[in-house]
């Protein structure tokens, strides 16, 4: 079975801060897929969005050397289950599948996630959630699952309320099948308060929201406990928690 890779790695969750389903500091190997059906302005792998340029992918040697080998695309699943194995430093709390988008290549997730399943690692899904129907596919298999609501200023996808949506019923899908499931705000200073009502609202008594500011940093403290309060007053004080790309500070992987 192929499938179109961007990179493998051993790092630490740097996402996701203390709400209930978060992997915040556990140690995960990565697998990062290529190709995504969205747009966000601020994404921070861009250079995987369009999968038929990633013509290689590549895969950590040793944990946080930066040292990586090349293979080309498309991978076999195969190579990919030897790369996370051989990324194995006996610590691993889970394995986290992010892209890119990986719910767009479904099948070799879905085969990979029951793979990782037998040999006893927990999966952990990062999904921009817009697919609810491939979510399904591969629902029962997720531990965990950090699902992504684009607000408007990440300019995802043109109608971003409709996707909103479709995000809200993969959290939905995703706590049926039993995973442990939170969603993951990206604001920006342009984002309205009154979309953030409108978000928690979904979310009242589905998942908590981590509410996270976009890197490079362009929004006040201010700002940002403004988020954090309209979010809470809607879904109660203990369903809404900070979350920041502290990998990116500690400049790991
Ligand atoms: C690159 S995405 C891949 C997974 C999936 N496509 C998604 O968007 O959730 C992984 C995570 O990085 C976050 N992210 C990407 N670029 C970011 C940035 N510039 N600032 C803050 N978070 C960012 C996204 O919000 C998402 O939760
Ligand atoms: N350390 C680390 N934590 C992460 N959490 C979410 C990531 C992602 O790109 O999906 C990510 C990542 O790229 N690195
Ligand atoms: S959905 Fe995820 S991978 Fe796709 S553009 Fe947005 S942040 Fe990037
Ligand atoms: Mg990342």
């Amino acid at each position: 079975m192929r499938l179109i890779m961007a990179e493998v790695f051993n790092s630490w969750q740097g996402e996701g801060g203390s709400v209930e389903g978060s992997a915040f500091g556990r140690r995960q190997i990565f697998v990062r897929f290529a190709g995504c059906d969205l747009n966000c302005a601020w994404c921070d792998s861009r250079e995987y969005i369009d999968a038929s340029r990633v013509s290689r992918w590549r895969y950590e040697v040793e944990p946080f050397t930066g040292k990586f080998e090349y293979k080309p695309n498309p991978a076999e699943l195969d190579e990919v289950i030897n790369a996370i194995l051989r990324l194995d430093t006996g610590d691993i709390h889970s394995i986290s599948y992010t892209g890119g988008e990986p719910t767009l290549q479904v099948k070799p997730l879905k085969t990979l996630m029951e793979k990782m399943k037998e040999l006893g690692f927990d999966n952990f899904l990062e999904t921009h959630g817009g697919l609810p129907e491939l979510t399904k596919e591969v629902a029962t298999l997720v531990d965990y699952a950090s699902v992504d609501i684009k607000d408007e200023t990440a300019r995802a996808t043109e109608d971003w309320k409709a996707l909103v949506l479709r995000e809200v019923e993969s959290i939905r899908i995703l706590k049926t099948a039993g995973a442990k499931v939170y969603a993951k705000l990206v604001v920006t200073k342009g984002t309205k308060p009154e979309n953030v009502r409108w978000y928690a609202e979904l979310l009242r008594g589905l998942a908590p929201l981590v509410i996270q500011p976009k890197e490079p940093i362009d929004i006040s403290q201010k700002e940002l406990m403004e988020f954090y309060r309209e979010a809470a007053k809607v879904m109660g004080r203990k369903n809404v928690g900070l979350s920041f790309q502290v990998h990116k500070y500690l400049n790991v992987l």
